[in-house]
């Protein structure tokens, strides 16, 4: 379906008095895609068990993947990559959005004081510690932190996680590596954009596009450990009975052998 962009449909074609609305067509079309908020089904009445919460976010995290497909695929650019490579960004990069937009979502609802995965579905630091994730949980609430200090405004954004869909890829390299590389440089363009719309000098923008792709490295660190903790827990799902939907099953069950054997490369912009 195409996505018209506001910014051109809205610009009336001559009218002195309004200014043209100088915003790129990519960052407006990235909000008109942005997917709306999900509830989680959380029964907040019933008996709050580790396996409870679990299931729980597992059942949030599957109807995020139908919206995170949908998302990737109104992407503009996106659908352009040959289709092997659109699966295995996806299968590769799931976790990262999802925890990104979290944190977002955490920053804008509760200042980072809980984890604000649905607007049913939030974690206290008693969740935090029930949910046997605590330093997972920590680890994201400082992403979290990291942009409220930043006051990251919602263009940078959406932005930032569009280049997370662009940032984790196959050790021997993708099918269409030459179309990758010129889409992720498009939306690394476009955040460094977003970037000047907060910033006053050619200095600041370049120490503000600094710390935000500091902020993208270290999502890399923070998933690594959640894959880690996803992976255990899907292989000994019977025994802790965490319920895993189909979806989440297909893309764990896909990726895993590939992430533990290594073949996902982590893209990063600075030294670690
Ligand atoms: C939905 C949803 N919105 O955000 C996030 C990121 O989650 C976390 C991020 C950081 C620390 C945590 F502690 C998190 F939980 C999810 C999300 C939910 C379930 C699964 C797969 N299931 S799983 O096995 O990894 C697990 C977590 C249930 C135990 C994956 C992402």
């Amino acid at each position: 379906t195409m996505v018209t962009t506001p910014s051109t449909a809205m610009t009336p074609a001559r009218s002195p008095s309004i200014p043209p609305l100088i915003s790129p067509p990519l960052v407006s079309t990235l909000q008109v895609i942005e997917p709306d908020i999900i509830s989680a089904g959380f029964d907040n009445s019933r008996a709050i068990t580790t396996t409870y919460l679990l299931s729980s976010l597992n059942s949030l995290c599957e109807k995020q993947l139908v919206c995170l497909v949908k998302w990737a695929k109104a992407m503009p650019g996106f659908r352009s990559l040959h289709i092997d490579d659109q699966m295995v960004l996806i299968q590769y990069s799931w976790m990262g959005i999802m925890s990104f937009a979290m944190g977002w979502r955490s920053y804008l609802n509760t200042n980072c004081e809980l984890l604000y995965f649905a607007p049913d579905l939030i974690f206290n630091e008693q969740r935090m510690k029930q949910s046997a994730m605590y330093d997972l949980c920590l680890g994201m609430r400082h992403i979290g932190e990291e942009m409220m200090r930043m006051s990251m405004s919602p263009d940078e954004f959406r932005c930032m996680k569009a280049v997370l869909l662009l940032s984790t890829v196959p050790k021997e390299g993708l099918k269409c590596q030459a179309s990758f590389e010129e889409l992720r440089m498009t939306y690394i363009r476009e955040l460094h954009h977003a970037v000047g719309q907060q910033t006053s000098s050619p200095v600041q923008c370049w120490k503000r596009f600094y710390q935000l792709t500091r902020l993208l490295d270290s999502m890399h660190n923070l998933v690594g450990g959640l894959l880690e903790f996803c992976f255990m827990t899907f292989t000994q799902s019977d025994l802790w009975s965490v319920e895993f939907p189909e979806m989440m099953s297909e893309i764990i069950t896909a990726q895993l052998p590939h992430v533990l054997a290594g073949h996902a490369h982590a893209l990063r912009f600075h030294k670690k």
